[in-house]
């Protein structure tokens, strides 16, 4: 591997998109020190303990999924009106920017402030507008998400209030997540309010198997919603079983991946034992995430790069795995036109170090083509020593090998540039 393969430094400055960030879950701890100023003592003795709850987490990796769903609890007493809510949110869209994170799916329970959901979410719109007027460099969405562990009538309130928003601001608000405690509820009571998302052409994300429910997961994915958080315990290597990994594979729905909230949750054991492997060997479309960054003191750069040095990556393939996860947003046709382009653009600056072993310019494959391709051609090329060249049928072969561009009719040569798995 060569140094620049492992260079935090271009993992940074490569564009990203965030899938998969709870507004709450997200505060930094400049943003927790600012909104704890703004209280006092009186108002909210626990907050003086969250630094040290913080401590803990990032320190102690023996926590419970239960444990951060207590430090949610906490963070929520930060964030009890317009005022904080707007901070909250202006603070984690540029610290999301300062990263290099161009598109971002920012998600958020609406709470009542002052009686009111809408004055919670206007917030928050307010607040993605203002940095969207300060040339803030991303392009922010927004999906309201209903905590499981809630009950149906304010789950029902928070989807009529998603609809209505879809209507009136759907420049920024694009659709519904299901999140919150899976031991808390049953999941199938608000499928009657996710098919009203779906009814109404907005989009819908669920947190699926973060803890082992195969009745439920399975439910989930014949429900199709177009995109799943975790599916952790989809697994066949986390006891889940083959069925329902193959099920996934049918569905072909992306996978939101947050390996850094899974490991001090403990969902799963450690960074190599991530089914992110499981789902890359079944080409199952994914999405790096972080879940919540503030909670887990981590960053998307972070996960890009624990993803890179737990699997030994290179960077040509970690750019690849940015540049797919904008198929997956719930961004809008032109937008993804123009995000493309500013990827490729990226990509351009930056040939050098995407160059893989065998000096190839490469994509992994082309955008569009069915990925079931794939593996059968690989087959027939693999190359001893760990690299494999896969051939797909496409419109003109336009391969560059130790800098030679040649094209050769009617085959594209798109080579996997990563080591052979352990
Ligand atoms: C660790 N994995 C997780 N699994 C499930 N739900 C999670 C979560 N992380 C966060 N949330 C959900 O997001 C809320 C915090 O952000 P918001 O107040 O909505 O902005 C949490 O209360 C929980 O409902």
């Amino acid at each position: 591997m060569d140094d620049k393969m492992d260079d935090p430094q271009i993992i940074f400055s490569m564009p990203k998109a965030e899938l998969h960030a709870h507004l709450n879950g997200s505060l930094s701890q400049t943003t927790i020190k600012k909104l704890m100023d703004l209280k006092t003592s009186h108002q909210c003795e626990d907050v003086f303990q969250l630094q040290t709850m913080f401590a803990t987490l990032s320190e102690d990796h023996n926590k419970t999924l239960d444990e951060c769903f207590q430090v949610f609890k906490v963070i929520h007493q930060l964030t009890d009106s317009e005022q904080s809510i707007y901070i909250a949110t202006v603070d984690v869209i540029k610290e999301f920017s300062e990263e290099n994170v161009l598109y971002l799916e920012l998600r958020t329970t609406p709470r009542a402030i002052d009686g009111s959901f809408e004055t919670y979410v206007n917030a928050v719109i307010r607040a993605i507008d203002d940095c969207r007027k300060e040339n803030v460099p991303i392009l922010v969405k927004l999906l309201l998400s209903i905590d499981r562990s809630k009950g149906f009538d304010t789950a029902k309130k928070i989807v009529d209030l998603t609809i209505s928003l879809g209507h009136t601001r759907n420049d920024v608000v694009v659709g519904l997540d299901v999140s919150g405690n899976m031991a808390d509820s049953d999941i199938t009571d608000y499928f009657p309010l996710l098919f009203k998302i779906k009814d109404a052409g907005l989009k819908l994300t669920v947190h699926t198997a973060e803890v082992r429910n195969d009745a439920e997961a399975e439910a989930i994915l014949r429900l199709k919603p177009d995109r799943i958080g975790h599916g952790t315990f989809i697994s066949p290597s986390l006891t889940g079983s083959s069925h329902l990994i193959h099920l996934l594979k049918e569905t072909n729905i992306p996978v939101e991946l947050c390996l850094t909230s899974n490991k001090v949750c403990q969902t799963v054991p450690s960074f190599k034992d991530h089914h992110w492997k499981i789902f890359f060997d079944h080409g199952i479309p994914f999405s790096i995430c972080t879940d919540d960054k503030g909670v887990f003191s981590t960053s998307l750069s972070q996960e890009y790069l624990i993803v890179m040095r737990t699997f030994n990556l290179p960077l040509s393939l970690i750019w690849s795995f940015s540049l797919r996860s904008l198929d997956y947003t719930f961004a809008t046709e032109t937008e993804k036109i123009y995000l493309s382009k500013v990827w490729e653009e990226w990509e351009q600056n930056n040939t050098d170090n995407l160059q893989c072993h065998l000096s190839v310019k490469s994509r992994l494959f082309p955008r569009g083509l069915h990925r079931d391709l794939v593996p059968k051609l690989a087959v027939a090329l693999w190359i001893p020593g760990g690299t494999s060249v896969v051939i797909v049928l496409h419109q003109f072969l336009k391969l560059t090998l130790s800098g030679t561009s040649r094209t050769l009719g009617a085959v594209e040569f798109y080579p996997i540039v990563y080591h052979t798995m352990p």
